[in-house]
């Protein structure tokens, strides 16, 4: 489903998706439904990034769904095509890996994903930092919170090259961090 699709593509796969995260909630004190984070990162890209290819905004709504539900790439693949199959494969960890190894590999991922996946890495991280300066999640010790900004300072700094907005948004929020 590349770059011709229809409005009815998108908003089906905004709907598969909230179906997908329906239970979930984010760890902030209200308890947010999961959902506004994915739709908040295609945001993201279509206010803040100026994109509007359909796939990039249809893989950042499908995101965490593979992650965080029992979602699989085939099913992702016969709803949605191959082309949004493989940007969503290259924005999922393998839950399966110890923490310590997934972030190590985002890391080390990061300057080798396409352009798309990129553009999902980004506005996902520029989303979840401002979560983090709003609110501490529940159970997050300060340390976390840290760690959490050195480490996608470094996990950004390997998608860098690939839209001046989003990499300026986040740049500011780390400038405002120190
Ligand atoms: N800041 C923030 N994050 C929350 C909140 N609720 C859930 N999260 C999720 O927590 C994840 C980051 O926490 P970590 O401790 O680094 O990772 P882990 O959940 O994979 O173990 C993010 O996953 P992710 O989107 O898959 O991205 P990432 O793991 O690549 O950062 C983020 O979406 C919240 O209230 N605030
Ligand atoms: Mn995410």
């Amino acid at each position: 489903m590349p770059s011709g699709s229809k409005i009815s593509d998108i908003v089906r796969c905004a709907n598969f998706c909230a179906v997908k995260h329906q239970n979930q909630r984010r760890l902030n004190k209200d308890q947010t439904p999961y959902i506004n984070h994915p739709i908040g990162v295609a945001c993201i890209l279509t206010e803040e990034g100026g994109i509007d290819n359909p796939d990039v905004i249809m893989a950042a709504l499908l995101h965490d769904t593979v992650e965080d539900t029992d979602t699989t790439f085939d099913e992702i693949e016969s709803n949605f095509g191959p082309k949004i199959r493989s940007i969503v494969e290259e924005v999922t960890d393998d839950k399966a890996l110890p923490k310590m190894e997934r972030k190590f590999l985002q890391i080390e991922n990061a300057p080798k994903s396409s352009y798309e996946a990129k553009l999902v890495k980004l506005a996902d991280k520029l989303y979840n930092l401002r979560d983090l300066q709003k609110e501490t999640p529940s159970g997050w010790t300060v340390d976390r919170v840290k760690e959490y900004f050195l480490w996608s300072a470094q996990v950004v700094n390997g998608l860098r090259g690939t839209n001046k907005a989003i990499e300026d948004k986040l740049d500011e929020v780390f400038a405002s961090s120190v």
